[in-house]
């Protein structure tokens, strides 16, 4: 049996006459390149099927369209390239096309004191579609950080001042034994608590942009929340990281606040969907926040 004489179920008429929305293939394995990094990605690859009467689409040629990917640093023009390739080898049976990319983008990190610095791993996805002839790209970030809780950090100290009171009072103050009492744990009865939190960013993305501002976005980010997670970290660091979160005390509604201001100054975003968790220590339960903006309804 030749190729001449495969069956092509494909080109069949449909049973049932009926247009369907998205008809592709998810989580096809595919090395991208982001950014000159070779990362490991699964990608969701799809196009309407607005010829009812046609029995499928062509899995193959979708496929094969996204060797493109393989080859050239990802941005917007490339993913606009796959996009219109989905449609041309598509002719007549489709009039949308989409695509969407999963990944983890790594990021080396400087320690905060220390010469010492480690990769952090991103989650991010790119959606892009072709629908009427516009394009439309999309990208979701997640950033961890780390959250020590206001109300908590006021609680404790509170108790330690009481305990100050309990410890000092009627009692003239020496000088050594307050340094003494401060450096105890008696001293510090209580420390408040911290948690591990996430930043999950969806933004919508300027049409025309040259690249996909991933490390900007992140950088803006993890600025705006002060506290962001460590890689490679010694003593001075982790001292240097207890400062910077007593110093940047926040709820979940803090966090959504500051990230929400931070990324309308963030270039190439037209518009934002994010939310942040905080994977609360005291509860086992999360605080969580919302927000979004978009430049055109401002
Ligand atoms: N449309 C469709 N194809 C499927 C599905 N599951 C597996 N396939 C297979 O995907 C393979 C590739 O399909 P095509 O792209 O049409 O392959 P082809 O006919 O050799 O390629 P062309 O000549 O370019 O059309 C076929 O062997 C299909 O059987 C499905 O659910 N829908």
């Amino acid at each position: 049996m030749n190729s001449l004489t495969l069956p092509d179920i494909a080109t069949q008429a449909a049973r049932q006459a009926l247009p369907l929305d998205w008809v592709g293939m998810c989580g096809i394995a595919l090395p991208v390149l982001l950014g000159g990094q070779r990362l490991s990605a699964k990608a969701d690859a799809g196009v309407s099927l607005d010829d009812g009467e046609a029995r499928g689409i062509h899995m193959s040629r979708l496929y094969l369209a996204l060797a493109a990917l393989e080859r050239q640093d990802l941005s917007p023009s490339l993913l606009r390239q796959v996009l219109k390739e989905f449609l041309v080898s598509h002719d007549g049976l489709s009039n949308s096309a989409y695509l969407k990319i999963h990944c983890e983008v790594l990021l080396k990190r400087p320690a905060l004191v220390s010469p010492l610095a480690g990769w952090k791993s991103y989650p991010v996805s790119i959606s892009a579609s072709l629908k009427n002839q516009m394009f439309h790209v999309e990208l979701k970030i997640e950033v961890p950080y780390s959250s020590t809780c206001p109300c908590s950090a006021a609680l404790a100290r509170q108790l330690i001042q009481q305990q100050f009171i309990d410890d000092f009072a009627n009692k003239p103050l020496q000088h050594a034994e307050v340094l003494a009492w401060l450096g105890s744990s008696q001293g510090i009865v209580a420390t408040p608590h911290s948690q591990r939190s996430i930043a999950q960013l969806h933004m919508h993305l300027d049409e025309f942009i040259d690249e996909l501002p991933l490390s900007v976005i992140i950088n803006d980010a993890e600025a705006a929340l002060g506290t962001a997670v460590q890689t490679a970290v010694k003593r001075a660091d982790e001292q240097a990281f207890a400062l910077a979160n007593g110093q940047n005390l926040m709820f979940c509604e803090d966090a959504a606040r500051r990230l929400n201001l931070a990324l309308r100054r963030s270039p190439g975003v037209c518009g934002f969907h994010l939310r942040v968790i905080h994977a609360e220590s005291l509860h086992a339960h999360d605080a969580v926040a919302e927000s979004h903006w978009h430049r055109e309804l401002e």
